[in-house]
């Protein structure tokens, strides 16, 4: 069977069975909505621009508590409301005319004798407002069917209870532009073939969105409502970020009315990360989600503590240029260090805090009875902010007993004299006493304008403020996603614990962690975030060729992936004798476009990958390649992916995907962190992997 292959090519039954007729009478059901939809939509920005003119011409006669001016304005949102929904709906409904459906299944209700056809598309679609949907949309209740059975008994969850039955049968289809591609009655072997074709098929530049192939078990995990946490271990090329992000869409459509867009943050690596998947909830039908930067975040978080923080980016070269950094850097991110940091608070509560008596115009409050407040009621509030609770309360009592206020000038020296009860409320110079009592090398003594943190003192000092000042949490997110989770430490969870009280989909692959060993964090994570947590494991790949996956899982040491039997070139490794030659190697692979949408070179450093791009650039440059357009160099500031050539490093290159890849490496270096930028690179490439070396091996291998 040719699945690219015309209509004309498939066999007599399934033409005839295709659902040709119903395609043509559902398209013309889609243009008359379209048409109805224009109209209704001159229609209201019409009444928009009626209610605008009759605003203007009578806003000073309205009455004068604005009432009027009130109703008028709600009349005018709930227009613009309406206007937009409808103009959301033209939209899904013009995309559905490309292709209205892709799935169908015939379902027999239990107690029923003839089956039901049910035609599942990007979205629902019926002639009117209310009536019964031609097309379901894949997120629907019944549309699991087509995800989740072959023929035989099968049942979905309806709203009112389980739904039970026989699936009669289940159909595949590819329309593009209106016109039926194929129409399978499938199985498993035809869902393997449509599988591969997806794979396989080139064209697609940024994260593709797979509805039509979703597999039963990433059907389990984008539908599950029932686990607060979900934290998925998946080996590379699993589908995490795809599960993940048609998961949010999932979650929109079923909680419409709870949850909107603007409820869900994805925590997301870097920019060209979120570039290259925002397109993903749009095709979906929804509307982008907010992405936010942890470190950003935290950065500015950190405000007033220091003025600079080191970027991750700089913590990774400086561990590719010395491994020895990487110890401190792992010592400071465990459990151990936060469990201390929590001990050594503790132990501030009485060394801290001194108190005095204090007296204004004539009503005082003696330390006892702030001991007492500041001990007992007020003990659940963090250190460094229970203060101010003893002092609002003193504030209170003076002026229930006075009947009158304190001026602005008593109320500032109050408050002086209240914080000058602490010994220090700088979290750096609490920090830095506590890095002394560990042993551990302190932070420069430098006052707030000249400090700068390094990055794996970041978020022990963010956890610190927040348990000597306590954080006002994030209420409006509803939903948070953390993608490539292993990248996150023990304190960043505790922080996501503390900050997001809400329903979580953390996502990541222990064997693509940056550093030389792999970390677990789903080890830890139960420890923080309790019995609320599933833990589900993602073990079959789908990116890579089996000879890239086999390669890279062999390098790696990684044994019991599943693989798909999608099969390409084998993987090309060579070795030369200096950085230039490996590059000179590269060009014709580069030069080649008509062979790939997207290729790239990735090195370990910032500084490789720098001077690669310069060099690929000249020497592309000179042969007419269109630099403008099809070539980029990503660094930690890009924001963009693009189609075409891109050089960067690893670390950059993490998450992100290629038609063909070039790995450019020192063949000197080959420890822990090293060994990982080649695994995080084998893995980036779809179709085509080329692993060249240069330079001297390194002692161990030469020996
Ligand atoms: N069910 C599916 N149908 C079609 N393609 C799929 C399916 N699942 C995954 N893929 C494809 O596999 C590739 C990898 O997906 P994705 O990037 O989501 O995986 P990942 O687990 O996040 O990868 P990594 O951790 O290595 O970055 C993508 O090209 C995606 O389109």
């Amino acid at each position: 069977m040719q699945l690219g292959s015309e209509n004309r090519d498939l066999p007599e039954k399934e033409q005839s069975e295709s659902g040709d007729g119903f395609l043509q009478e559902v398209l013309e059901k889609l243009r008359a909505r379209i048409r109805q939809l224009n109209s209704s939509l001159e229609e209201g920005a019409r009444e928009v621009e009626e209610m605008h003119e009759y605003y203007w011409e009578n806003y000073s006669e309205m009455d004068q508590y604005g009432y009027e001016n009130f109703d008028n304005q709600q009349a005018l949102f709930q227009q613009m409301h309406a206007n937009e929904e409808q103009l959301k709906l033209k939209r899904r409904f013009r995309k559905m005319l490309d292709s209205p459906y892709f799935g169908r299944v015939d379902f027999i209700y239990e107690g029923e004798e003839e089956a039901e056809r049910f035609y599942i598309g990007i979205g629902n679609f019926s002639e009117k407002t209310g009536s019964v949907p031609l097309i379901f949309d894949w997120r629907a209740p019944v549309s699991s069917l087509f995800y989740d059975y072959d023929q035989g008994p099968a049942s979905y969850q309806a709203p009112g209870g389980e739904m039970s039955g026989e699936l009669v049968s289940r159909w595949q289809y590819k329309i593009r532009g209106g016109k039926l591609i194929y129409g399978f009655e499938s199985d498993l072997k035809i869902d393997d073939e449509i599988l591969m074709a997806e794979l396989g098929a080139g064209g697609e530049v940024r994260l593709k969105n797979i509805v039509r192939t979703i597999q039963r078990e990433q059907n389990a995990i984008i539908r599950n409502t029932k686990d607060r946490i979900l934290v998925i271990q998946g080996a590379a090329g699993s589908g995490k970020t795809s599960v993940a992000l048609h998961r949010i869409a999932y979650l929109l459509y079923h909680n419409r009315n709870k949850l909107k867009s603007s409820n869900v943050l994805v925590l997301s690596p870097n920019s060209v990360f979120s570039d290259y998947i925002s397109h993903i909830l749009p095709e979906l039908g929804e509307e982008n989600i907010r992405e936010m930067s942890f470190d950003l975040f935290a950065y500015r978080e950190l405000r007033g503590i220091a003025a600079d923080c080191e970027d991750r980016y700089d913590q990774i070269e400086r561990c590719l240029a010395d491994p020895g950094e990487q110890e401190n850097c792992r010592n400071k991110q465990s459990e151990d260090f936060v469990e201390a940091l929590d001990y050594y608070a503790l132990t501030l509560e009485e060394e801290l805090v001194e108190f005095t008596d204090l007296s204004v115009r004539g009503y005082s409050m003696d330390s006892g009875q702030m001991i007492r407040l500041f001990y007992g009621k007020f003990l659940d509030i963090p250190l460094l902010s229970r203060m101010e609770a003893v002092q609002e309360r003193f504030v209170d009592e003076w002026e229930t007993l006075r009947g009158s206020d304190l001026t602005e000038e008593e109320l500032a020296g109050l408050k002086e004299k209240f914080a000058a009860m602490y010994e220090t409320r700088d979290v750096y110079t609490i920090y830095n006493r506590f890095l002394k009592q560990q042993g551990m090398d302190s932070l420069p003594d430098v006052p707030a304008e000249q400090r700068k943190l390094r990055y794996e003192d970041v978020y022990p000092v963010l956890y610190l403020k927040y348990r000597l000042f306590g954080n006002s949490g994030r209420k409006e997110i509803r939903h948070l996603v953390v993608d490539e989770m292993q990248d996150y430490s023990f304190p960043q969870y505790t922080i996501l614990d503390k900050l997001f009280p809400c329903g979580m989909t953390i996502l990541g692959d222990k064997a693509q962690t940056i550093e030389e060993q792999e970390q677990d964090v789903t080890a830890f994570l139960p420890g923080i975030f309790g019995k609320q947590m599933r833990k589900i494991v993602m073990n079959k790949s789908y990116r890579n060729t089996v000879e890239i996956a086999e390669y890279a899982n062999k390098a790696a040491g990684i044994s019991g992936i599943e693989l798909v039997e999608r099969h390409g070139a084998p993987v090309e490794e060579k070795s030369f004798s200096d950085r230039e030659e490996a590059l000179e190697a590269a060009l014709p692979w580069l030069a080649e476009q008509e062979n790939y949408e997207t290729a790239a070179v990735i090195a370990a450093t910032e500084e490789e990958a720098a001077r690669a791009a310069s060099w690929l650039k000249a020497r592309l440059g000179n042969s007419g390649f269109d630099l403008e357009n099809r070539f980029s160099y990503l660094d930690r500031d890009s924001t963009v992916f693009r189609k075409g050539v891109t050089v960067t490093s690893f670390y950059l290159a993490k998450g992100l995907e290629f038609d063909r890849v070039i790995g450019i490496f020192d063949s000197g270096k080959t420890d822990g962190l090293y060994r990982q930028a080649r695994y995080i690179c084998a893995t980036r490439a779809l179709h085509e992997l080329h692993m060249y070396e240069y330079g001297e091996k390194g002692e161990e291998e030469t020996r």
